[in-house]
């Protein structure tokens, strides 16, 4: 019987859980959509129930459907959405729906902390306090929910709520403790400091462990439940981007993860916790031992272009409408798009602001359009580059990945656009086949996440930067660098305006 382990990818609109083999090859894959509730504007639930219940659909389909033996499963492993607040009371029972990565209802908490702690607050965590992540949501529930909060005793982040209910052990894997917000990344332990300045007991918060660290075994109730075998080992895990970075072979620093899905991602693999990036990226603990990453996120990166034929194209599919993009030319015939239509993080750190286009001429066609929506997606990515060579990083090459390194010509715009070699991976799956590495390592399949990374990832066709369109696009981005300074207080007037109803 073909060992496999099961790479398990908690995501925001589904789970997948892929079978994956001892060469890395994919048998079967089953995945189940859940709902994202939203009560309020800037409110986004989930049921932590709901992610429970679809991925045991998904491993009892694997099981019934594909054949996948039980027997067959020696590891699981998990690619979970980050930062999402799931609150436990002293039975471990879930006290509210979580609140996700994406909900921003802690604007005023999100201030609370900056005020609080300043500087401080960066030199330990390595990241600005932000809306999206852990360590508001809580001080939300403290301020607007004050008797769930006296009731919860702990919290964990969706995976790992997961894998609690997979293994009866309560844990936080530390990339994902990482996005709390509440990690001194550099000693890959809960700070102190912010548990005092928000009066956070020590209690309150669940043991760390490493990402290929054994979290026990499937528990008698969950293989009743899901048709596994007892005997099958479960291992930490990895945040999403961390486990896509993995699944990806992003292990040397010089190279740069691009990722244009819903939202696009810069990320960078980090050796050690040296360089200090000051809170302009994100700075994380990497599921690969004492490994880091760091990276930025563009909102809207596929989101906008997704925006656009919803709104605009609604019987074209993503191929065709990409295609007409080639009828226009390197920066659009002059039309400059900024992708910030639901606000944006890097390296601007602003909910209010939103997106634009300049240089509408009665001579553009819809294909202009579309060219500047995938421009625009590319020079906000240029951004994080840029904060990386201030920073004095050095790579050359680029790995694409997501729905949007689906297209030949948007690759070519990032190779031109970022003036590096840009590189596809075949058959990629992204965050799935990290988790699937993880477990795979855990096992002692292989001795490293780096041995299994470059046994699994195959690399496919490259993309060279083509002389004289780095040129014009590093005209046209000299343009856009300025559009958000020039616009931002016209920008955030209008949302004003608009919320007034
Ligand atoms: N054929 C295609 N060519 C270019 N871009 C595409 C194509 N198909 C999808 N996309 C882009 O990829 C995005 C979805 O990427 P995906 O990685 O599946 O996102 P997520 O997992 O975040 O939902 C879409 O919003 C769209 O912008
Ligand atoms: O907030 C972040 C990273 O900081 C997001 O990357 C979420 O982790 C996204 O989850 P999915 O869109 O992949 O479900």
């Amino acid at each position: 019987m073909e060992e496999l382990v099961l790479g398990v990818d908690l995501g925001t609109s589904a789970v997948k859980v892929s079978a994956v083999n001892r060469q890395g090859k994919i048998v079967a894959q089953r995945s189940f959509d859940y709902p994202l509730s939203q009560p309020h504007p800037g409110f986004s639930e989930q049921n932590p129930e709901d992610w429970v219940n679809g991925t045991t659909v998904a491993i009892v389909e694997l099981i019934l459907k594909d054949g996948i033996s039980a027997d067959a499963v020696k590891g699981i492993s998990y690619s979970g959405q980050m930062h999402g607040l799931v609150l436990l009371d002293h039975n471990k029972q879930v006290l509210r729906p979580a609140i996700l990565w994406n909900d921003t209802r802690t604007s005023q908490q999100t201030q609370e902390i900056s005020d609080q702690m300043g500087d401080d607050f960066i030199e330990i965590t390595r990241n600005r306090s932000l809306e999206g992540f852990t360590l508001p949501k809580i001080l939300w529930v403290k301020e607007n929910e004050p008797q769930i909060f006296e009731a919860a005793e702990t919290f964990v982040t969706p995976k790992d709520y997961l894998r609690y209910r997979m293994t009866g052990q309560l844990e936080m894997e530390i990339s994902d403790a990482a996005g709390t917000v509440m990690l001194d990344v550099e000693k890959g332990q809960w700070s102190t400091a912010i548990q005092q300045a928000f009066e956070l007991p020590a209690s309150f918060f669940p043991p760390i462990i490493q990402g290929i660290q054994s979290a026990g075994h499937i528990s008698e109730s969950y293989a009743l439940f899901s048709g596994l075998s007892t005997a099958t080992e479960v291992f930490g895990g990895a945040a999403d981007n961390a486990a896509g970075a993995i699944g990806s072979a992003i292990l040397k620093p010089n190279m740069v993860w691009s990722s244009i899905g819903t939202s696009g991602v810069v990320l960078k693999y980090e050796a050690n916790a040296e360089v200090n990036y000051h809170g302009k990226i994100h700075f994380f603990n990497h599921a690969i031992p004492n490994k880091y990453y760091s990276m930025g996120v563009t909102l809207a990166a596929g989101h906008s272009l997704n925006w656009f034929k919803r709104s605009f194209a609604p019987a074209e599919d993503f191929t065709e409408l990409v295609a007409s993009a080639e009828q226009s030319t390197i920066g659009a015939h002059g039309l400059l798009f900024t992708p910030y239509i639901v606000g944006e993080r890097t390296p601007y750190a602003d909910g209010d602001i939103r997106g634009s286009w300049l240089g509408i001429d009665s001579m553009h066609q819809r294909a202009d359009f579309v060219r500047s929506v995938l421009e625009g997606i590319i020079f906000s990515f240029k951004d994080i580059f840029a904060i990386y060579e201030d920073a004095g990083a050095q790579f050359d090459t680029v790995i694409a990945s997501g729905g949007g390194a689906k297209s030949a010509l948007w690759l070519q715009i990032q190779a031109d656009i970022f003036n590096k070699k840009v590189v596809v991976l075949e058959n990629e799956q992204g965050p799935g086949m990290g988790a699937a590495i993880l477990a795979a390592v855990g096992l002692g399949w292989f001795e490293s996440v780096e041995q299994a990374a470059q046994a699994f990832a195959s690399f496919g066709q490259v993309y060279e930067p083509k002389a004289e369109n780095v040129e014009k696009y590093a005209q046209v981005y000299q343009m856009y660098r300025q559009v958000y300074t020039q616009t931002v207080d016209i920008s955030h007037q209008l949302l004003a305006y608009r919320r007034q109803g």
